[in-house]
């Protein structure tokens, strides 16, 4: 892993340590066998009958990111989010949110950390077909026990927000699809969770409508800096919304880093396969290309933000014909030359965030 540990990383929201989740018979001695915690999926099953859909797992979700969960079916991401609120009873390890431990707390706790803290949204949403777009955004807050002036007030502002505007009146079976699903998205922004943990919401959408939906989960999460834990299995999908990513398989969190660092660094051939037809350029920062500026290069040129793309700085050096200077706050940080980029869209150039020779 190649996470930057900057001094200004946000505080942690779940903090994850250790975390198993086994699956079958007397479960609970899997983690602590070494000889058992060591085999494969195939091995387990035919030693003990068992399953490890979550396998030592460890990170944390800090406050106001997208944390992606992804990887292939089969994979874990579902168990491993459920268990964070206890949906799924974890087999060892341990889970906290803002400190409090998740994994002691009592049945009026959890059903609390469930309805304000970390609200979860399906990819069903369970809207009910015989109630109104209104009252089934006010059916969060309804359960929460909120009057009902003040829930269908509250309701009505986040029919707005999710641009159901002038809809308010219609059944759920009167919507197209992506329409239930901000009817849902509503639904669970109006109770104000601290985190929103979404299970591959998107994925029975066509794929313009799916398009459309990440666009507005990614304009809600600007406008409100929530935190969001989000299931999927499209890699696209995690690159466009991801602020971090941890990719799994078997069980295991193979990689846990930003776009640019997975694509630009993948852990390990798994991963490298996993990402081999990311167009690099569109996803690598011009830090990739970067280098030391040479005499006076650092006052020419035309001027890219560090988090420019590759793509981006590909067009300004076409354009201009010149090495391009990376400025931030008025200083320059370095420098990219055409050869440089050219290095890593072909992935023969220095590591993400690293500065090249
Ligand atoms: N209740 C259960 N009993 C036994 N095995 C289970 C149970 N739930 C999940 N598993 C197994 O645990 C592993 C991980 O499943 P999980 O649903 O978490 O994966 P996933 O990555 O979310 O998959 P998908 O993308 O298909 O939803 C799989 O091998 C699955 O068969």
């Amino acid at each position: 892993m190649n996470t930057p540990t900057a001094p200004h990383t946000p505080p942690s929201v779940f903090a994850v340590r250790d975390l198993w989740k086994v699956f079958g018979p007397k479960a609970d001695r899997v983690p602590g066998d070494a000889g058992l915690a060591a085999l494969d999926a195939a091995g387990l099953r035919a030693r003990t009958g068992c399953t490890a859909a979550v396998r030592d797992v460890s990170f944390d979700v800090r406050k106001g990111e997208v944390f992606v969960v992804m990887g292939l079916s089969g994979s874990g991401k579902s168990t491993l989010v459920r268990c964070l609120t206890r949906l799924i009873e974890p087999t060892s390890g341990t889970i906290s949110i803002d400190g409090e431990d998740v994994l002691s707390m009592d049945a009026g706790r959890l059903r609390e950390l469930r309805r304000h803290r970390a609200a979860m949204v399906f990819q069903h949403f369970g809207l009910l077909p015989h109630r109104s777009v209104l009252d089934n955004v006010a059916y969060g807050l309804e359960i929460q026990g909120v009057g009902r002036a003040a829930r269908r007030e509250r309701a009505a502002e986040f029919v707005t927000k999710v641009g159901l505007e002038g809809m308010e009146h219609r059944r759920p079976g009167q919507l197209s699809g992506g329409q239930q699903q901000r009817v849902g998205l509503a639904r669970a922004l109006a109770v104000d969770p601290e985190v929103l943990l979404f299970d591959e919401p998107f994925s029975a959408l066509d794929p313009l409508i799916r398009r459309d939906m990440q666009e507005e989960v990614v304009r809600l999460h600007r406008e409100e800096g929530r935190t969001m834990v989000f299931i999927t299995h499209d890699l696209s999908e995690a690159l466009r919304l991801g602020d971090r990513i941890a990719l799994m398989r078997d069980g295991r969190i193979v990689q846990l880093g930003t776009p640019e660092e997975i694509v630009g660094s993948p852990a390990d051939d798994y991963v490298r396969d996993f990402v081999r037809d990311v167009p690099r350029e569109q996803v690598l920062t011009v830090r990739a290309a970067m280098r030391p500026a040479r005499s006076t290069e650092s006052e020419a040129g035309p001027a890219l933000a560090p988090d420019a793309t590759v793509h981006e700085a590909i067009e300004a050096v076409a354009r201009t014909g010149e090495t391009a200077r990376v400025v931030q706050d008025g200083r320059c940080l370095g420098v990219v030359d055409q050869a440089a980029l050219l290095g890593v869209v072909a992935g023969v150039a220095a590591p993400a965030g690293k500065a090249a020779a």
